[in-house]
């Protein structure tokens, strides 16, 4: 169905597989993306650029008989981790990878442009190549600059995360919350260095800092309601220099989770005790910094996500999944907090998960992925 066929697909997607750019130094994958939507047909559509925002890219795509406007997003940042897959069109930026799917991502969203650049729709639609998902924001940041004002504005929104545990195109979504919110935080410890021999003349902060993590633990198993659930993780520790200086200070960053908003504030007062207690204990000078940014809840608008599953459950060419929410994130949970819509699942069946460097999503998704969102789009528009 999609006017690019698989193997230009494929080929897109391989090339930005190939150049993953962190949060906010998308560079090459905006000019990548420019230029490749610029060898579409320009007959309907119109492209935007932020010189605040230089990575994103908006595009517009001018309707026959517009009764609305209708959003899709997609990311296009991607992590700081070392790929492993070993593939041929592994990563060439050192230490970067697309570990998150956003290749994927970015791909599914220029088919189904490219579709809409030759068969135009019926409503106008605009297209958000938003950077900064998994870090800063981009959504919000593009949001409160106003991209979204005056034509820019979608009645609605649509965007997809692809799932290594769907099959392969398979569509996955639910009614309520998709995804949890999450809050970035980050403890300082500070104590006192000194000599290894002489732990009575120092304040260690290695010491601090486990006492910290080990106690951190009890939260989500003593003080969260089982039912509903949390996540607390610290994905980063860094403290003292070399084995035989005492660490007078030490760093730990991590992510909290909650499919509320009300829990995650309910975790976030149980750390900053927790964090205070042992400081004291330990004689420390303790600073704790949350950032939630746009990472709010993503909420799926009821109205807007029954018909989608109306449409995913009847369609013929779509294999729908009924999901769970996820403790996972993402930054469209700001703008569905802004704008109704849906966001939901792209199966690419992996045994490796988000985040992980040898995450491979099957590129037979991508077609499919296409397929199924020009449909629902054109359904959309229809009803
Ligand atoms: C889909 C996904 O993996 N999103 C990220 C969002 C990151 C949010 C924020 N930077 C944090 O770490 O809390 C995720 O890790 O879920």
């Amino acid at each position: 169905m999609s006017q690019l066929n698989k193997e230009e697909l494929i080929q897109i997607r391989r090339h930005l597989h190939e150049y993953p750019e962190l949060a906010m130094h998308e560079t090459a994958t905006h000019a990548f993306l420019l230029k490749t939507i610029q060898s579409f047909n320009q007959q309907y559509i119109e492209i935007r650029e932020i010189p605040d925002l230089p990575t994103a890219l908006l595009v517009s795509v001018h309707g026959s008989d517009p009764k609305r406007t209708v959003g899709y997003r997609t990311d296009i940042d991607a992590l700081p981790v070392t790929e492993q897959t070993g593939l041929p069109f592994a990563s060439k930026n050192a230490g970067v990878m697309h570990a998150c799917g956003h290749d994927i991502h970015m791909t599914v969203a220029l088919g189904v442009l490219n579709w809409f650049t030759e068969h135009q729709p019926k409503d106008n639609m605009i297209f958000f190549f938003q950077p900064a998902e998994e870090s800063e924001n981009g959504g919000k940041v593009a949001y409160e600059m106003g991209v979204f004002e005056g034509k820019w504005r979608p009645d609605e929104f649509y965007g997809l995360h692809d799932n290594p545990n769907l099959p392969a195109g398979a569509i996955g979504c639910r009614m309520g919350t998709l995804f949890a919110g999450t809050t970035e935080v980050n403890v300082d410890l500070i104590g006192k260095s000194g000599h290894a021999a002489y732990p009575q003349k120092a304040n260690d902060m290695v010491v601090a800092a486990a006492e910290f993590i080990g106690q951190v633990q009890t939260i989500v198993s003593r003080s969260v309601d089982p039912i509903e659930g949390g996540v607390i993780t610290f994905g980063k520790l860094d403290a003292g220099t070399i084995r035989n200086v005492i660490a007078g200070k030490a760093r730990i960053e991590g992510t909290i989770r909650g499919l509320t908003q009300k829990m995650i504030e309910h975790i976030v007062d149980r750390l900053k005790m927790v964090a205070n207690g042992v400081a004291t204990s330990y004689g420390a000078e303790v600073n704790i910094h949350f950032n939630q940014g746009g990472y709010l809840p993503v909420e799926n608008n009821d109205e807007l996500t029954k018909r989608f599953i109306e449409f995913a459950k009847q369609d013929p060419e779509t294999e729908f999944v009924e999901t769970e929410p996820a403790m996972t994130g993402e930054d469209f949970g700001y703008l569905l907090s802004k704008i109704p819509g849906t966001m939901f699942w792209l199966g690419v069946d992996d045994t490796s998960q988000l985040h992980s460097a040898t995450l491979n999503p099957k590129e037979s998704s991508i077609p499919k992925g296409v397929n199924s969102i020009i449909r629902f789009l054109e359904y959309r528009m229809n009803h």
